[in-house]
């Protein structure tokens, strides 16, 4: 894609609902520095799009609160519509904020996202990282199961991915320099 900048490294963090994908990718950033690195969301777009239509708050949606939890299944629904006809279509949309050297692709969510990164900016500059946590651990950070949204594709699809370059575990908060330091060296692996 001509019009979009290629970051020197793409990271794309995926894991479970409040596996933690949003805290790490805000203390990795903090780690990192604003002037190398940032932080970009596939569901931005998305949201964009919603809170327009729907007259909503687009920053409540954005946050980490309960707002979002709201219209998640109706998001969903809509924009796997739009997926069928094109599977970049909100990739493409979130890569245009791209100006930093290091991007943070912070909600993976399908094998469809990793490819769009792949074939667009080469698999040389991609890194996968799967975040993990326990079920209890995940229930104590506010999640519930709730079917037609933790048993459909958005959150199933990368279950079977077996291509990881780095899986963590997101337990404890008392690991969380460990973990921010195997990403940074994970960033700076040529
Ligand atoms: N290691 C940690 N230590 C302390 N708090 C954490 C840790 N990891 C996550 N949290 C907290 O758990 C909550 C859920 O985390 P977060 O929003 O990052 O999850 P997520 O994977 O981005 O979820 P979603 O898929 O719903 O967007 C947040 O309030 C976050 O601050």
């Amino acid at each position: 894609m001509d019009n979009i900048p290629a970051p020197k490294v793409i990271l794309l963090l995926s894991g479970k609902r409040k596996c933690g994908k949003d805290f790490l990718a805000d203390a990795l950033l903090k780690r990192l520095g604003t002037d190398e690195a940032q932080i970009i969301r596939i569901s931005e777009p998305i949201k964009r799009h919603w809170a327009d239509w729907k007259g909503l708050n687009l920053s409540e949606l954005l946050g980490d609160g309960t707002y979002k939890e709201r219209y998640r299944k109706e998001m969903i629904e809509w924009s796997d519509a739009r997926r069928q006809e094109d599977y970049g279509v909100f990739c493409r949309a979130a890569c245009t904020t791209i100006d930093r050297g290091i991007c943070i692709v912070s909600d993976v969510r399908r094998k469809t996202d990793v490819r769009f990164f792949q074939e667009t900016y080469g698999p040389e500059r991609i890194r996968t990282v799967r975040i993990e946590a326990s079920e209890a651990v995940r229930a104590e950070r506010g999640w519930q199961f709730q079917s037609g949204i933790d048993d459909v594709q958005s959150e199933c699809d990368l279950d079977n991915y077996g291509a990881w370059d780095l899986v963590l575990a997101n337990e404890h908060s008392n690991d969380v320099d460990g973990l921010l330091a195997a990403l940074q060296r994970l960033v700076e692996q040529q």
